[in-house]
């Protein structure tokens, strides 16, 4: 068997249609959902430490394997700010994978793109507060890169992925991949509390449509990784700007989730396959050279140390 081509990192929402399958396995050794079924946990520690959980290897009906990684833990017990977004992505890199499709729970900037609606952001502005790593590079090592990060998305994993999206969506809910004639805009913010009413009306201002806090660091490190990457959201609440309505609860945020679990899991089957089957027939372009121009650091200067830590995730420059 091949090594999975494409990555999961599934949000809250993911965990809940994983999870019955976790319990399953402690019991039997066996595990099926639908049409994932178990094949092994891979327990990874890469050089930036371990990820927020086992490497699950699933397998398709074709039998192609994905990776998923519960990004708050398979009890949801690492907060936006906790999760060792190095070590998540560094992990789905080692097992071999190509590309990731990440999942998030977001609360709407807009009154169009409603509770239960899914949206394909293609922008981030980026909120958070420098306490999360961020990058694989400096932190002493001597060695400085500069991704470009001006796409955040792959944008080719993205509008392949959009249409078959689209086509399971249950009646009454929409896709949004843009907003008029821009893209459609994810804000990152720190939390883990919710915004200010005066905050969620700036980021209205700025121009973001949606809002989360688990897209930094993910993106730009899968970006430094040289590994495609793109995001499935789902609207959960209307954040805290419409000001005839009580700000989002973790309460509205749940009820929303738990009524999204059985969509999400049907937009992750019909998408998975085809986005295996895309990578492999090189339909969907490698990352493979895109730091190529981005590591400014002279090859020669380079330490045994910062070659051994950087050959994990980009074994073409640093072996
Ligand atoms: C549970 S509400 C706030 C939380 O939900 C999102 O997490 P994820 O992206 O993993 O679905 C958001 O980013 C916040 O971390
Ligand atoms: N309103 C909100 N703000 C930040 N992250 C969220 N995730 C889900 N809803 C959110």
């Amino acid at each position: 068997m091949t090594n999975p081509l494409i990555g999961v990192i599934g949000n809250s929402l993911l965990l809940l249609m994983f999870l019955p399958v976790l319990k399953h396995f402690s019991y039997s050794g066996f595990y099926k959902l639908d049409s994932l079924k178990h094949v092994k946990d891979v327990g990874v520690q890469t050089p930036w430490g371990r990820p927020s959980s086992n490497v699950m290897i699933l397998a398709l009906p074709s039998g192609a394997q994905i990776a998923f990684i519960a990004r708050h833990g398979i009890n949801h017990s690492i907060t936006p700010s906790e999760v060792n977004g190095q070590a998540n992505i560094a992990a789905l890199k080692h097992v071999g994978v190509k590309a990731i499709v990440a999942f998030s729970a977001v609360g709407s900037l807009r009154e169009e793109i409603k509770p239960g609606d899914f949206i394909i952001p293609n922008q981030v502005i980026d909120r958070t507060k420098s306490i999360r790593q961020h990058t694989y590079f400096g932190l002493n090592q001597g060695v400085v890169a500069h991704a470009m990060f001006g796409e955040p998305f792959t944008t080719e994993l993205s509008s392949f992925i959009a249409p078959l999206v689209k086509q399971v969506l249950p009646s009454g809910l929409n896709l949004h991949t843009n907003h008029g004639d821009r893209d459609s805009t994810l804000v990152c913010m720190e939390g883990p509390q919710f915004s200010t009413r005066a905050e969620s009306r700036m980021y209205r201002q700025l121009g973001a449509d949606i809002i989360n806090m688990s897209v930094i660091p993910e993106a730009k490190l899968a970006k430094e990784a040289e590994l495609g990457y793109s995001l499935i959201c789902t609207s959960t609440d209307y954040d805290a700007w419409r000001m005839n309505e009580e700000p989002v609860t973790v309460a509205e945020v749940i009820k929303t989730l738990t009524t999204n679990a059985e969509n999400s899991k049907f937009v992750a089957q019909n998408v998975l396959q085809h986005v295996h089957d895309a990578i492999s027939a090189n339909k969907i372009p490698s990352q493979n050279g895109s730091m190529q121009f981005s590591i400014v650091t002279s090859k020669d200067k380079f330490t045994k140390e910062s070659k051994e830590k950087l050959s994990y995730i980009l074994p073409d420059y640093f072996k």
